[in-house]
């Protein structure tokens, strides 16, 4: 079944090192989740993203409900069998994706009803419909229905919102029954410390087997998501996960780690790989600039990954000026290598007592101004 074990917490803050324990194998933490939302992760197969240490991968209910639909994931066997990934799965509830993806959408106390981004028509998303779909999903872990409210939106409109959230999150429990899933509540609350500290509390009284923080990475400045974080995840239970949602840059997570948070997921990584950018140690490099013309060096010369084993920024650079696919999937090799490997020296950091140091010298080399 589903467990979480701490193994460490550091002296130097309030980074931590532990395992989760799901039916589809074990998760060591802090980890990063590369994001499948359409039970693929874009342009790689569940080979390569095992081969890259992806330990569990993302996946959403919103699109898998709009296409390819239920009875045929059902049909399959499962979202594990259809995509044929057998380690961990993740799947968000579809809220976020809701608020952010479709049109004039109606919330109700009920549920939310709204027009898919594909075809206009009518559709409707409630806690029980979203737990019924990731349990025809089969996902490990899935995440309870939940508003996550545009920012900056008003002290009112934040508490509405909670509450209403909390009062799903009871839904969700009450109608989740399959034992092999493990439920975890989201924390609301907006940038509010006082509805951030209700909105935890009222989810940890009913005793989820972890927990997300929700609400963040809206396009609020770091500072304020880092001082949000820091006092949220005080109201966290110190024996189970703690899942950051939407990030996944390398100074959101090291700043997410050094707060308590066990988890974190997002596009980012994948997404700009196939608009031609990468994260390396010195630093992001876009690789359609003319100074990598002739430059027969590897993206990264201090990374592990195929594509800086085997190409030049010069070939990726002639990838990306024509348009071939093979340059989308080389540099998505590359960037969750990147961040997959982050994790597993960020872990090593934890296990060592040396974190803050490494999060210095990470920042200086990549050049971050902190
Ligand atoms: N490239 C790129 C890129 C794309 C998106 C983002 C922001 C992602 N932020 C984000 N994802 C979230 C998912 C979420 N899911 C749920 N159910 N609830 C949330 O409050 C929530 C909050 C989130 N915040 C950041 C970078
Ligand atoms: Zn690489």
């Amino acid at each position: 079944m589903f467990k979480f074990e701490l193994q460490k917490t550091a002296k130097d803050s309030k980074a931590r090192l532990g395992k989760i324990i799901t039916p589809h194998g074990e998760i060591e933490t802090p980890i990063f989740m590369p994001v499948g939302t359409r039970a693929t992760v874009k342009t790689m197969t569940p080979e390569e993203v095992k081969d890259l240490g992806a330990q569990i991968i993302l996946s959403n209910t919103y699109h898998l409900f709009l296409k390819p639909g239920m009875d045929i994931i059902e049909k399959a066997g499962g979202l594990h069998k259809f995509m044929n990934w057998d380690k961990p799965i993740l799947t968000d509830s579809g809220g976020f994706q809701v608020f952010s993806l479709s049109g004039n959408r109606k919330i109700t106390e009920e549920g939310v009803e709204f027009r898919s981004h594909i075809d206009g028509s009518k559709k409707f998303i409630s806690p029980e419909v979203s737990i019924d779909i990731q349990n025809t999903l089969g996902s490990d872990i899935i995440m309870a229905f939940d508003e996550c409210a545009p920012y900056p939106s008003s002290y009112e409109y934040i508490y509405d919102s909670m509450m209403r959230t909390t009062r799903w999150a009871e839904r969700c429990k009450a109608h989740h029954t399959r034992e092999d899933q493990a439920l975890f509540g989201i924390i609301q609350g907006g940038m509010y410390k006082d509805l951030r500290e209700i909105s935890a509390k009222d989810l940890v009284s009913m005793d989820f087997p972890g927990y997300a923080v929700g609400g963040l990475s809206v396009g609020e400045p770091l500072e304020i998501m880092n001082e949000v974080l820091d006092h949220t995840t005080e109201f966290m239970p110190q024996n189970k996960p703690r899942y950051l949602m939407g990030v996944g840059s390398p100074d959101y997570l090291f700043e997410a780690v050094e707060r308590g948070i066990d988890m974190a997921d997002c596009v980012l990584p994948t997404r700009i790989a196939r608009n031609g950018t990468v994260m390396t140690s010195q630093g992001k490099l876009v690789i359609k600039n003319a100074k990598y013309k002739e430059d027969f060096s590897p993206l990264d010369p201090e990374c592990d990954c195929y594509t800086c084993r085997n190409y030049s920024r010069a070939y990726m650079r002639h990838l990306f000026n024509v348009d071939e696919i093979l340059g989308l999937r080389l540099a998505t090799i590359h960037n969750l290598r990147f961040l997959i490997k982050l994790m597993e020296d960020i872990r090593e950091s934890i296990r060592g007592d040396y974190f803050l140091e490494f999060k210095s010298d990470f920042y200086r080399k990549y050049g971050y101004n902190k």
